[in-house]
């Protein structure tokens, strides 16, 4: 099997631990196993699985750093992106990957216990049935922004223990001036570009939507 060590996130987070770097380690063969099984990413993307999901997901994280106690949902995570290597990085902060589809989070349940990670919990449900509250809100490629909004309304935290007010961070693509304006949400856009030499393909953009 091919092995993939993470150097390409030590190139954009250079002060993570031990334990941080082991876990980032960990998700190859964790997703190629998994990915066999239950089809979670493109068979073709796990050669790619640093670069096109996990840099991918933890790009969130140069437009915000979550603090220890605040609680983040990931809607629609699929095999847990991009909430997995997010909990790897912020270990302090409680995440819940939520997704309606249950073979889905079954991967994810595995892959979080796999790599110790007891800040994630993972939830069988639509977004939409969620009565909790969160901080965030974290999500990549699930539908347009007019549509999601509705789903996550209302459940965010008053109180805020960050440098920025609680709110979405969505990874997205597709023309998003069109998207923004149709969803006649106040979103701010931070090109990944701004952050990481690598061309992420379709979903360029972390979409800010302040609460
Ligand atoms: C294209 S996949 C993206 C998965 C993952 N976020 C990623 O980027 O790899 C979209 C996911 O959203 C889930 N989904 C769609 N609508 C949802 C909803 N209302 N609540 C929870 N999950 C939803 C689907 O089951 C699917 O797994």
């Amino acid at each position: 099997m091919l092995e993939v060590k993470p150097d390409l996130i030590l190139k954009y987070f250079n002060n993570l631990t031990d334990k941080q770097i082991a876990q980032f380690s960990q998700l190859f063969d964790l997703y190629s196993y998994w990915n066999a099984q239950i089809n979670v990413i493109s068979r073709k993307d796990i050669e790619e699985l640093y670069e096109r999901h996990v840099l991918h997901s933890i790009g969130i994280a140069k437009v915000c750093t979550f603090k220890a106690g605040e609680s983040v949902l990931d809607v629609g995570t699929g095999g847990g992106f991009p909430g997995i290597p997010l909990a790897i990085l912020f270990p302090e902060t409680q995440f819940h990957l939520v997704d309606s589809i249950g073979k889905k989070i079954k991967v994810v349940k595995e892959v979080a216990s796999a790599l110790g990670l007891d800040n994630v919990k993972a939830d069988h449900l639509r977004a939409e049935q969620l009565k909790d509250k969160y901080n965030f809100v974290v999500s990549r490629a699930v539908t347009r922004l007019g549509e999601f909004y509705p789903w996550i309304q209302g459940k965010f935290k008053k109180e805020s223990l960050n440098a920025i007010p609680n709110g979405i961070l969505y990874l997205k693509g597709g023309d998003l001036a069109e998207e923004i304006k149709e969803s006649k949400l106040k979103a701010e856009l931070y090109p990944l570009s701004a952050y990481f030499e690598e061309d992420f393909f379709e979903t360029k953009y972390v979409v800010y939507v302040p609460q």
